[in-house]
């Protein structure tokens, strides 16, 4: 169909050293993030990839939005009976994946996910716009639906019936944490000779530092 073995980029825009690297993975996430928040050609920072792996064996990625980090780990929001909902219940692990361009970074992270707690996901369930909290009481996400219609009448339904009140939050929608027990930085570098820090966590507490080969 079509050869693309000429397409290839050359990284070379920064370098990742041990003696400026942070020695908590969150609060070198958190310097990258920013960078990366502040790129006014990166439009979502906080779109990241999550790998569940399914019953088959295989993996699994779609996006999801970050919506929170912390020293405990990475908040999300989703359908807890979606695909990935029900790979995570069985699992409880995941694998989050940022990737930017812009900046020739990616960032890996190893972590065991849990809910959050109730009150957390109605918080966050009700700053989002009305309409997206709508969206998630129509949607069986990840489900057969017989076709578009189906969604936007349940949509104009429900519009109707809660114009003036509040939208409860539905059971199966909320947050998981990803608490991560292990986070590499990749940057790209020159002849693909790239830099990788690998931090993992020893005994809960303290973070291993490692180089690995590119
Ligand atoms: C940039 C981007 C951000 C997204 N953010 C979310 C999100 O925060 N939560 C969510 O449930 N789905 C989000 N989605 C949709 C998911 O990628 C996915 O289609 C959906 O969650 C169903 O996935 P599943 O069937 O594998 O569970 C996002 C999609 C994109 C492209
Ligand atoms: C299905 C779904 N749920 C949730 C989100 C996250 O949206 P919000 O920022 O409104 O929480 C998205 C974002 O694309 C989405 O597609």
């Amino acid at each position: 169909m079509e050869n693309l073995h000429d397409k290839r980029k050359v990284y070379e825009k920064s370098q990742l050293i041990e003696s400026e690297i942070k020695q908590n993975p969150i609060e070198q996430f958190r310097d990258w993030f920013l960078e990366a928040s502040e790129n006014p050609n990166i439009s979502e920072a906080n779109a990241m990839a999550v790998s569940t792996v399914e019953e088959d064996g295989c993996p699994r990625t779609r996006m999801v939005l970050l919506k929170e980090y912390t020293f405990e780990g990475f908040i999300f929001y989703t359908n807890y009976d979606s695909r990935k909902g029900k790979s995570i219940e069985n699992t409880h692990k995941a694998c989050l994946h940022f990737f930017w361009p812009n900046l020739e970074r990616q960032i890996i992270i190893k972590a065991n996910l849990e809910r959050i707690a109730e009150n957390l996901s109605d918080g966050y369930f009700h700053s989002r716009p009305k309409g997206s909290q709508l969206g998630a009481v129509v949607s069986p996400q990840s489900q057969e639906i017989p076709n578009k219609e189906y969604l936007e009448q349940k949509l104009k339904q429900l519009e109707k019936e809660y114009e003036n009140s509040e939208i409860p939050r539905p059971e199966n929608w909320g947050g998981y944490i990803a608490k991560p027990y292990e986070i590499e930085f990749w940057q790209g570098r020159p002849n693909r000779l790239h830099d990788r820090i690998i931090y993992q966590l020893i005994d809960d507490l303290d973070w291993k530092i490692s180089r690995l080969a590119p």
